[in-house]
């Protein structure tokens, strides 16, 4: 079903109320996603962005419904990622020698997924298209999250196609921002940054300057997924540089995992310290096998400084700690604190190894890490505790 945005343009995209993880398992998507895509009539034709490949025949079905496919004169693709250009090839089938729009890197990007020598017409930050009353100005957004992605920006409706950019993992029927629940709408847009695009901090803050700095009316943000950002669209822009300067709450996030309830009796008495120091802080604590992985991140995101737990187990530690590690070191959180526990029967090797692997992820450990014998007995609790004061004493201003 279509859903008009503007007298020239129209949503023709998909929402997936069904999907629950994304990117194989990498992403959780507890409240479902949208695929979306825009149909822009004016004397020119052009379609945005497509939807993920499953949804190809009855993505198609419905574009027949709103135009004969004919009447496309272009297709812009602002990021080849499977989920936004996945229907292209059914669409190609019907209209082959329609020109796609998209950058250099986005033509690598589409003939690696699909193979096919389809009309690319290779596009640069300044291109502009000219469709009739209004043109479509080209931004190349490199890494923000491929190398292939562009913004494309609409003058006379002043819209900002902004690809996976301030989008968000969340179905709705209600294709605006203002008619959403606004906690879900944030706490969605927020895990998003946090996973997706959290290694690129610096290139988010530099292009969003360039893009502020063409002082473009903005009356819409356009992104790939979830809603619509019309009241007052700026909102999201300033969350964004919010989030890109190395965010931080006074909060204090500890993972760990634990066999026989020994490491998470270390991380109770590590977080009654934490609580206890003379700082305000918020003390979070999550069991990594029994917790969602992303929003275990989202919390890391938050965090002053992250506390990480595992016991010993065959000379190193528990797989979902070092699952959780790997994904720290790949999003590369900057300027926070981190510290490890963990027990152990005879070998005791896991304290050292996530130290390692935190330092290796960028954070900074200013204690030594605490590790306790098999069940820890009363010494080694208030050792824990002792450590969690400190601890807050060095991360908190
Ligand atoms: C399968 C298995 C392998 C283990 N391997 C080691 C080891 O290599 N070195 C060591 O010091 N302890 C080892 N341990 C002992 C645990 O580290 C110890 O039982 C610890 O107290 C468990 O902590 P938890 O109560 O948090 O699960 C192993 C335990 C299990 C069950």
């Amino acid at each position: 079903m279509s859903k008009k945005i503007t007298d020239k343009v129209t949503w023709v995209g998909k929402i997936d109320w069904e999907l629950r993880s994304f990117h194989g398992d990498e992403l959780s998507t507890h409240k479902g996603t949208s695929y979306n895509s825009y149909l822009i009539r004016d004397e020119k034709t052009v379609l945005i962005d497509t939807a993920w490949e499953p949804y190809d025949k009855e993505f198609v079905s419905n574009l027949k419904k709103e135009i004969d496919l004919k009447d496309i004169d272009y297709i812009v693709i602002n990021h080849g990622e499977i989920d936004h250009s996945g229907s292209l090839v059914a669409l190609m089938n019907e209209i082959p020698d329609t020109p796609i729009y998209c950058t250099a890197n986005g033509v690598k990007s589409l003939k690696g997924h699909y193979h096919k020598d389809w009309n690319f017409v290779p596009v640069k930050t300044g291109d502009t298209l000219d469709i009739g009353s209004s043109t479509l100005a080209f931004v190349e957004a490199r890494m923000l999250h491929w190398p292939d992605t562009m913004f494309t920006y609409m003058s006379g409706d002043n819209i900002l196609f902004s690809t996976d950019a301030f989008g968000q993992h969340y179905a709705s029927e209600m294709l605006f921002n203002d008619l959403v629940d606004q906690d879900e709408l944030y706490s969605e847009a927020f895990k998003y940054y946090a996973n997706i695009l959290t290694p690129f901090n610096k290139l988010v803050i530099n292009k969003i300057k360039e893009v502020v700095a063409m002082n473009l009316p903005l009356d819409y943000i356009c992104t790939s997924h979830g809603v619509i950002w019309r009241d007052n669209p700026a909102q999201i822009i300033e969350k964004y540089i919010e989030w890109a300067n190395d965010y931080k709450e006074d909060q204090i996030t500890i993972l760990y995992d634990t066999m026989w309830d020994g490491t998470r009796r270390m991380s109770e008495a590590i977080a009654k310290g934490l609580i206890e120091g003379d700082k305000d802080v918020r003390v979070k604590q999550f069991n990594l096998s029994k917790s969602d992985k992303n929003d275990v991140l989202s919390e890391a995101f938050k965090s002053k400084a992250i506390l990480v737990g595992s016991p010993t187990v065959n000379k190193g530690i528990t797989y979902a700690t070092a699952g959780i590690l790997e994904m720290l070191k790949g999003l590369g959180m900057k300027n926070k604190k981190a510290g490890a526990f963990g027990t152990y029967g005879w070998s005791g090797e896991s304290v050292k190894i996530i130290e390692d692997w935190l330092h290796e992820a960028g954070f900074e450990i200013p204690l030594e890490s605490v590790k306790a014998m098999w069940n820890p007995d009363e010494a080694a609790i208030e050792a824990a505790e002792n450590f969690g004061k400190l601890f807050a004493a060095e991360c908190l201003d």
